[in-house]
């Protein structure tokens, strides 16, 4: 019989909608190629949730959310809800579920595939062999520290803070994930801080010290994070796995996706305990493109391969999208964000169905 999965599908915002209808697309291919039944559900998020509730994460998307397999997440976001206070935001929205789910570890691959080389903002030399790990802690740090807000001093001048904290236990809980991750890698683990001005860094980095002696085979470094966004883009190919706090990660790993060609080529997943993990691609809802058929779909699709992979025990599917999306480059079709000389440009839908092509193979 058929392994069935529920799949709680959040569209969001932005191209959102259009990148989440080529994954979709493409898992109904594989789960005929390898009979796995998805039973795809939708729900709001974001700007939708807004408009359509007011609220950017409705109590309903969260209860669904919990009661899925897996939840697949396009992007969120735009310039019509930026003026919103924090509380209302998409973006409060997204980091809810994250934390309703308690996926404190987020795992953002930057690997460049030697069809994309040409499109890197670095030269081949570079970027030649890259293949990162970020492992982003993600239910903490300065996006949930306490006390945060804008508040008026005593001289009536306001006054915006935020907290960067870190408790031990969500330190060695992230460092484990890093280090598990790095031993089924390349065995090297980076730890990016800010330990020589923070205390939080300071912590962060005595934590993943302490924790490296029951990973003995696996070699531990330490970078201050503005080294490491040098680093990156000077030799990137120092790097295997690197672990870090949540905006440290954000940061590093949208400079991480440029090595690669685009934002529109990673994607990620993030993982808790026991809920259900959440697939995004690392880009947003792209409001530059929206709506105009040239969102490049395979960040999303590459992170439907990874919900396969990492929650749903299923590599075999997941490497055969990772091969059609390998396909599809091979046949030097492009969307605008990844184009180069002596490629063809095509469009989001276009893309989609070379895709489907590849998989029907
Ligand atoms: N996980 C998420 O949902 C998520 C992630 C990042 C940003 N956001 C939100 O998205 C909105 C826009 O943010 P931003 O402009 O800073 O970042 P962005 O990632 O949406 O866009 C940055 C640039 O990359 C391009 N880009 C992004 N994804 C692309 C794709 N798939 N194909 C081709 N080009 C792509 C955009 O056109 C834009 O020029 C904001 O509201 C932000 O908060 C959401
Ligand atoms: C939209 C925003 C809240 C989000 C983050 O900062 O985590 C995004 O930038 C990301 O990288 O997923
Ligand atoms: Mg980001």
């Amino acid at each position: 019989m058929a392994q069935q999965y529920r799949i709680t599908l959040l569209s969001g915002d932005g191209i959102g909608p259009e990148i989440m209808a080529i994954a979709v697309q493409v898992l109904k291919v594989v789960g005929e190629k390898f009979d796995l039944t998805f039973e795809f559900q939708a729900a709001l998020l974001g700007g939708a949730a807004i408009d359509a509730t007011g609220e950017p994460l409705p109590a309903e998307t969260l209860a669904q959310c919990k009661n899925s397999d897996a939840v697949l997440l396009a992007a969120i976001g735009g310039y019509k809800w930026d003026t919103l206070p924090r509380h209302l935001r998409p973006e409060t929205g997204l980091l809810g579920l994250r934390a309703g789910l308690g996926l404190f570890a987020n795992l953002r691959p930057a690997t460049i595939l030697p069809q994309l080389i040409d499109a890197s903002s670095l030269k081949r030399e570079i970027v030649e062999g890259v293949d990162i790990m970020v492992v982003r802690e993600l239910t903490g740090g300065i996006y949930f520290g306490q006390p945060r807000g804008i508040f008026t001093t005593e001289t009536g001048e306001k006054r915006g803070v935020n907290t960067m904290a870190y408790t031990e236990s969500e330190i060695e809980r992230i460092g484990r994930v890093a280090f598990e991750t790095a031993q089924k890698r390349g065995k090297k683990l980076c730890s990016v801080d800010k330990s020589n001005v923070l205390e939080v860094s300071q912590l962060w980095r005595d934590r993943i010290t302490t924790l490296s002696a029951e990973y003995p085979d696996v070699e531990l470094s330490h970078m201050y994070v503005d080294a490491a966004a040098m680093q990156l883009v000077r030799q990137p190919t120092q790097f295997d796995t690197i672990v870090t706090s949540n905006l440290f990660g954000d940061i590093l790993s949208d400079a991480a996706a440029m090595l690669t060609g685009s934002i529109g080529m990673l994607p990620s997943a993030s993982l808790g305990a026991s809920n259900p993990g959440l697939y995004e691609p690392v880009h947003g809802s792209a409001p530059d493109i929206a709506g105009q058929d040239k969102a490049n779909p395979l960040a999303q699709v590459l992170s439907a391969a990874m919900m396969l992979r990492y929650g749903l025990n299923q590599p075999t599917a997941a490497d055969y999208i990772e091969q059609a999306v390998l396909t599809v480059l091979d046949q030097d079709y492009r969307t605008g964000d990844i184009m180069s000389e002596g490629k063809t440009l095509f469009g989001c839908q276009a893309i989609g169905d070379a895709l489907i092509k590849a998989l029907n193979k």
